[in-house]
């Protein structure tokens, strides 16, 4: 496939950040990857279709080769909410609502989960990639006003013992679910 550029979109430029920061570690990909900044509609659907569906638009508007993402968390009490709904749920609730929630529940376990989403074009079957990582929701710890905001002060890796927001950014990025779901993109991306 002859694609020199590819375009990553997305809404928020702390993703953006962080997914031009991964995929610049380690071997050189041969593509240039393009930033763009566009909110895409979010369908309802299971995770890995809502990126898929985000994927196909993205195609369509530009005309060209495009990488998405959408991240979930998932709680284990909840069979798995509010996944890909995490967004608003933050936003409508605040951390303390979402605390409370999960309140009457012994099992506090999580994943968090990223999926990226490419296609060569518009017309073409986006193919998925999946990040896991196993965690915990805990009361918050960490330094408020993070760029995640308050999420990232309530979920603790499994392994480790510490919030998202008290580890050290490269740390994280070394084993983040969106670093997992990366090595596979990259991976895949080597092929074309
Ligand atoms: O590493 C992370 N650490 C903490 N929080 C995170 C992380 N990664 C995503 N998040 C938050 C952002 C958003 O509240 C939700 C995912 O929603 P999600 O739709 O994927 O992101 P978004 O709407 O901000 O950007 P986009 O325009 O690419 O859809 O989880
Ligand atoms: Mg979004």
């Amino acid at each position: 496939m002859n694609i020199n550029r590819i375009y990553f979109v997305t809404g928020n430029p702390y993703k953006l950040a962080e997914v031009v920061a991964i995929l610049s570690e380690g071997p050189r990909l041969p593509f240039e990857l393009q930033a763009v900044q566009l909110e895409l509609p979010e369908l309802q659907a299971q995770p890995e279709e809502i990126s898929r569906q985000k994927c196909r638009l993205a195609a369509e508007q530009l005309q060209g080769p495009v990488l998405v993402e959408d991240t979930s968390l998932c709680c284990t009490a909840l069979n798995g909410l509010p996944g890909p709904y995490i967004k608003w749920f933050m936003e409508k609730l605040e951390f303390e609502g979402f605390l409370r929630m999960l309140e009457g529940f012994e099992d506090k376990s999580a994943t968090f989960q990223c999926v990226f989403a490419f296609a060569p074009g518009p017309g073409s079957e986006p193919v998925t990639f999946v990040g896991r990582l196993p965690g915990r929701i805990v009361a918050p710890r960490g330094p408020s006003g993070s760029k995640w905001g308050d999420l990232s002060r309530l979920f603790e890796l499994e392994g480790y013992g510490r919030t998202y927001a008290e580890m050290d950014e490269a740390t994280l990025r070394a084993v983040s679910h969106r670093s997992r779901a990366l090595a596979l993109v990259r991976e895949y991306l080597l092929t074309l």
